[in-house]
């Protein structure tokens, strides 16, 4: 490669790696695999080392992260927030190891912490009370996620001692809660998270704290930053100290270590590390002496008295037997690949979702093929690629069915998607799918309505419909085997006590395509009956908070599909009707913005900007961006200026006496009546 090739590589590498951290820190959805980002990266450091007059500044190798999120309040961090360099072999490690020498002696002594694979969060406590949880961002700027954080369980609110101190951690979802989320996610038909990691960012870094409440993470604390009016000369002994504090720090650790042990350690833990509860990509290895650290400093990304070294994912050949087709409630059908049981971080694993059709071709699997399976993120098997010098000649390419496998009908696949879809409303498997969801716990909460009793019911042809549910009959019950007197009462009462569900259960559980449980309270809330939202318009919806063109047209076409209607008459005509109590609508109910002329200045820690115009929009008010005598309410954030003097002037003179100026606590009370509660907080 001569010097311009390199150049314009060195570019275009740029240019891609720039777009998967976007997708990666922004979005929270990554379209390649970790393995993949890697190559790239170390290919654009490699070209860096050997080009250094090519190498563009602001390289992302000489960066941290992502930009944070628009929607989130910002934080500028104390101490900026590093990445770490990365070893992927024992003899990388060696070559730390005698930087590290080189600069402060032979004397120094290692730490080993198990890399968990979560986001990095900052958490300060002030007087012993946490104050600020922000995350990692830029490494200088991240975002204030304090109310997200307070919902995880194992961070306490309050230290053993009323110290100041800010420390770092790893926030992640635990394996099985991951595995968990995605299954409900598929059956809701939303887009599944890619690891644990991403699942944990997606979860933190939303408005929603009664989400993140939801689900189910936890943190561990791997560094001290900050400690006031305490001397802490090791990291090992500031890592004991903060769990002296009832902060949970890192356990899976050793210290006292010289390189050579390093690489045991690592070894050790490399087949053991699949048994713990959470996702592990690696190792950090850090020096443990503060004065060491400090002599060695750090680069413009990274410490250089530490390194993470990661582990590879772990590969295993196999053959692939058959590729089998799976019906969603959505009606997707999802090609899943058999094969001969392997062994794979820790598990035996005989299948992998093969996503759709377009994948099986881009990496061309055959049936009959040798294939190449491993666990991404260490946790959700794929087949990474076939091994086509090894076909003999009997294997077969994969062609999706032209019908749908469960009822014969065409499938279908529309304009944009990927995936092929069964859009027969009386599939069997869309009509099993369905049910179950309907009766599931977010949903209608049917107890004793699960997978196996909707499989028998459907089967049987007492359950054709969801509305069929409520026209279940004890004697019809008590013809099925394993159907005893209690148990057939027990779920009759279920489903009758289901009757007075909230509406949006109702809402959620008719698993209307993209609308999930958030969307579904904002339906509820919104519209407070069925009647009016079967009549919403287009327009009407798009204008809700949380509902995008998308959904607005997913829900706009549901609610004008007439076996959807007949579907709904029929639960009517059976007393399941479900109202909402708490009915927020511009014409039912004047608020206190309603018609009024409002202006926002200064920064509102709860909302940004264009939220919290949507919210006065949704309540009836009128955003204007300059204050004047037409003005009747300023809400007044953080660092107000020239606009709150203006008000303050303008109702002093007397043209607008009535001008009301909100600082942010009375506005959020304000609106507190008229806005889901989502201040979730553990008592
Ligand atoms: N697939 C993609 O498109 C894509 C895009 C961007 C990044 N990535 C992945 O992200 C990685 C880079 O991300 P990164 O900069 O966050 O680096 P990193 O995840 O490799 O390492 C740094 C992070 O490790 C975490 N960590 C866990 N345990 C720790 C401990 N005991 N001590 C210190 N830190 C600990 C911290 O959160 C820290 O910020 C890449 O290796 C790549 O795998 C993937
Ligand atoms: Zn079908």
């Amino acid at each position: 490669m001569d010097a311009e090739q390199a150049k314009a590589r060195m570019k275009q590498l740029i240019e891609e790696i720039e777009e998967h951290n976007r997708l990666y820190y922004e979005e929270d959805a990554p379209r390649i695999s970790d393995a993949e980002w890697d190559k790239m990266m170390r290919e654009l450091q490699d070209l860096e080392r050997r080009y250094p007059e090519w190498a563009d500044p602001n390289s992302p190798t000489q960066r941290v992260g992502g930009s944070p999120r628009q929607s989130l309040v910002k934080v500028v961090h104390q101490l900026p927030m590093l990445s770490l360099a990365n070893a992927y072999s024992p003899e990388e490690l060696r070559e730390f190891d005698q930087r590290v020498r080189d600069v402060v002696g032979d004397s120094v002594q290692y730490v080993c912490e198990l890399k968990i694979d979560g986001l990095a969060v900052s958490l300060r406590y002030e007087e012993g009370k946490l104050a600020l949880g922000a995350t990692r961002g830029d490494g200088e700027t991240g975002e204030d996620i304090t109310a997200n954080l307070r919902t995880i369980r194992s961070l306490p609110l309050q230290l053993k001692e009323p110290l100041t101190l800010e420390v770092r951690g790893e926030a992640y979802m635990p394996k099985q809660t991951f595995l968990r989320l995605n299954e409900e996610r598929e059956a809701q038909g939303l887009p599944l998270f890619a690891n644990p990691r991403n699942a944990a960012a997606g979860s933190l870094r939303q408005l929603d704290p009664a989400i993140a409440a939801k689900r189910g993470l936890s943190l561990i604390v791997y560094q001290v930053a900050y400690i006031e009016g305490r001397d802490l000369s090791t990291h090992s002994q500031a890592l004991d100290f903060a769990r002296s504090l009832g902060l949970p720090a890192v356990g899976e650790r050793r210290g006292g270590m010289s390189i050579d042990e390093v690489i045991q350690y690592i070894q050790d833990w490399s087949e053991k590390r699949h048994t713990l509860p959470y996702a592990t990509d690696g190792m950090v290895v850090k020096v443990d002496n503060f004065a060491q650290q400090q002599v060695l400093g750090f680069t413009a990304k990274s410490p250089r008295w530490a390194i993470a070294y990661k582990y590879q994912a772990e590969q295993a050949e196999t053959q692939l037997q058959e590729i089998v087709l799976h019906v969603g409630r959505t009606g997707v059908v999802t090609p899943t690949a058999v094969f001969h049981p392997v062994q794979l971080a820790g598990t035996t694993v005989t299948r992998a979702s093969l996503h759709n059709e377009d994948i099986i071709h881009a990496r061309d699997i055959r049936v009959g093929d040798w294939i190449i399976v491993q666990k991404a993120g260490d946790i959700i098997p794929e087949v990474v690629q076939s091994l086509p010098n090894r076909r003999t000649g009997k294997e077969k390419s994969f062609e999706m069915p032209a019908a749908c496998p469960e009822c014969g009908e065409n499938l279908h696949k529309f304009a944009g998607e990927v995936a092929w879809r069964c859009v027969n409303p009386n599939c069997p498997a869309l009509l099993r799918e369905g049910l179950i969801h309907f009766a599931s716990r977010d949903a209608m909460n049917i107890e004793g309505l699960g997978e196996t009793w909707v499989g028998i019911l459907v089967q049987k042809n007492l359950l054709r419909s969801l509305p069929d549910i409520y026209r279940l009959q004890r004697d019809a019950l008590l013809t099925l085997e394993r159907m005893g007197e209690k148990s057939a009462e027990k779920l009759l009462a279920a489903i009758e006590r289901s009757k007075n569900n909230e509406l949006y259960r109702f809402i959620f559980g008719l698993g209307i395509r993209m609308v999930g449980e958030k969307a579904a309270k904002t339906l509820a809330r919104s519209f407070g009956s069925l009647d009016a939202l079967k009549n919403a318009s287009y327009e009407e919806l798009l204008s809700l908070r949380d509902i995008g063109p998308k959904m607005a047209e997913s829900i706009y076409q549901y609610f004008h599909e007439a076996a959807i209607l007949h579907m709904l008459d029929d639960f009517k005509k059976l007393g399941v009707w479900p109202t909402e109590n708490h009915i927020v609508t511009e014409q039912e109910q004047k608020t206190p913005y309603s018609d009024k002329v409002v202006v926002l200045t200064g920064t509102l820690q709860s909302y940004d900007r264009a939220e919290a115009t949507r919210l006065i929009e949704q309540l009836g008010g009128r955003v204007t961006s300059s204050v004047s005598s037409k003005t009747d309410i300023l809400i007044a954030g953080n660092e107000a200026g020239s606009k709150l003097k203006k008000a303050e002037d303008i109702r002093a003179s007397g043209k607008q006496p009535h001008l009301l100026i909100l600082n942010e606590e009375q506005f959020l009370e304000s609106i507190a009546p008229y806005i889901p509660q989502t201040n979730v907080r553990r008592t």
